[in-house]
């Protein structure tokens, strides 16, 4: 993989864009534990695999993005051992390319956030403006603060939605992984969704009335912005590592909690880097700082994509957490609602049941801070578009989250503690 690695940081320098024609993403079914064992010991970074679900456990399908290169050797490993799969993806540039046509088609400078297209990706310039469109039209309830700089020095912003002084907070945050596109772009269409119904929906209002919503779209821009300008599949922060030709950490791998067990990687070329040390990224270290600050956040939601879960801790260890109960009960209400709408299924749990180990990840840290209702959202779809999940649908998984992310506010509203 570093040689790999280092011939396409070369291929991006000089040519911009990585590319990725004839690339396919395979979705593998292992049929027992050790069909599992085999698929963990594919030299992931000399054939360039970028697990988009990697392989945990039986129940759950292995999604995996292979070069064009290793394709063939891939197929010959998965016949030799029985292991069933199939093409989810055919050509994953096509998917791109398709992508990018529909984001030129609407290519546009609206004037407000009425003109602004929420049927479409936006780049990061695009968002910056929306929010700052948002804020000078609703200066009475929006507001935007940075609670710190991206290690390319880009502002981590938040927006504020709040009615009066020193209330306890909800936060939601997007983006964090920048190739799960489908999660900033729900959060716009939620930021629009909060300043049309406040003062017209009840619930909401109520909620408002009484606590402080923050929302942070784009929780790691710089890369955010590298998907758009070289590499759509990148999920990780854009900080060299000293000593390595792999560039980035997970950001959900980096917190205080767990941290460096066998839910994350040690090396820097793996998509779940855990980082030097704990809170070594600053858009890590800029929500810890946040968080312990503001002291009132009641409620802490981290959306990525995709498989259609709600999670809520522990990822780092099979122990329950003590609310467990009420964190189970909550979610299957939640995904109830969320169903409701548009009849997409959730599978819902604790991290570490329902999807993998994951160590130093961002809802066991809030958790462990006194947030009781920490949950990870994993959004559209379970594999058919993954991480490139067509544009059309973006408003419908932005209007079924927002049913499930008004279930988990209600309920912290009240339920104060
Ligand atoms: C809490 C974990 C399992 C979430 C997952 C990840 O960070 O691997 C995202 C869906 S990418
Ligand atoms: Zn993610």
């Amino acid at each position: 993989m570093r040689g790999l690695l280092v011939l396409t940081a070369l291929f991006v320098a000089v040519f911009g864009k990585v590319t990725f024609e004839g690339d396919q993403v395979l979705r593998i079914t292992a049929q027992d534990a050790k069909q599992i064992a085999l698929l963990k010991e594919l030299p992931e970074e000399i054939l360039g695999l970028d697990y988009w679900m990697p392989p945990s456990r039986v129940s759950l399908p292995v999604d995996v993005h292979v070069p064009f290169h290793s394709l063939q050797g891939v197929r010959a490993f998965l016949a030799y051992h029985q292991i069933p799969y199939y093409v989810m993806i055919e050509n994953v540039q096509d998917l791109l390319d398709d992508e990018e046509r529909e984001r030129v088609k609407y290519r546009s400078f609206p004037r407000s956030t009425d003109d602004f297209v929420y049927t479409t990706y936006h780049d990061l310039n695009s968002i910056n403006s929306f929010m700052d469109m948002l804020v000078a039209e609703n200066s009475n309830l929006v507001s935007k603060i940075e609670i710190g700089k991206s290690y390319e020095g880009r502002s981590l912003d938040v927006l504020k939605f709040s009615t009066g002084a020193n209330r306890p907070g909800i936060w939601i945050d997007t983006g964090i992984h920048s190739r799960e596109w489908i999660t900033p772009a729900s959060a716009i269409w939620s930021a629009k969704k909060i300043v049309t119904d406040y003062g017209r929906d009840p619930v909401l209002t109520d909620i408002l009335n009484n606590y402080d919503i923050f929302l942070e779209i784009i929780a790691n821009p710089d890369g955010f912005v590298y998907t758009h300008s070289n590499d759509r599949m990148w999920r990780k922060t854009r900080k060299p590592n000293p000593g390595s030709s792999c560039v980035g950490v997970d950001p959900n791998r980096n917190w205080e909690i767990g941290f460096g067990g066998p839910g994350a990687s040690s090396n820097p070329c793996s998509q779940t880097y855990h980082g030097p040390s704990v809170h070594s990224e600053p858009e890590v270290k800029a929500i810890v700082d946040f968080v312990k600050s503001h002291g009132k956040l009641k409620a802490f939601v981290s959306i990525h994509s995709y498989s259609q879960m709600l999670l809520y801790p522990y990822g780092y260890t099979r122990t329950s957490a003590k609310d467990q109960v009420e964190l189970h009960e909550l979610a299957r209400k939640a995904v109830s609602e969320l169903q409701s709408l548009h009849n997409t299924a959730y599978t819902y749990g604790s991290v570490i049941t329902t999807i993998y180990q994951a160590d130093g990840i961002t809802v066991d840290w809030t958790y462990e801070q006194g947030i009781k209702y920490s949950y990870t959202f994993e959004l559209r779809d379970t594999g058919r578009y993954g991480f490139l999940l067509p544009a059309d649908q973006i408003i419908p998984t932005a209007e079924e989250t927002w049913l499930a992310l008004m279930a988990i506010m209600e309920h912290t509203k009240n339920n104060p503690y």
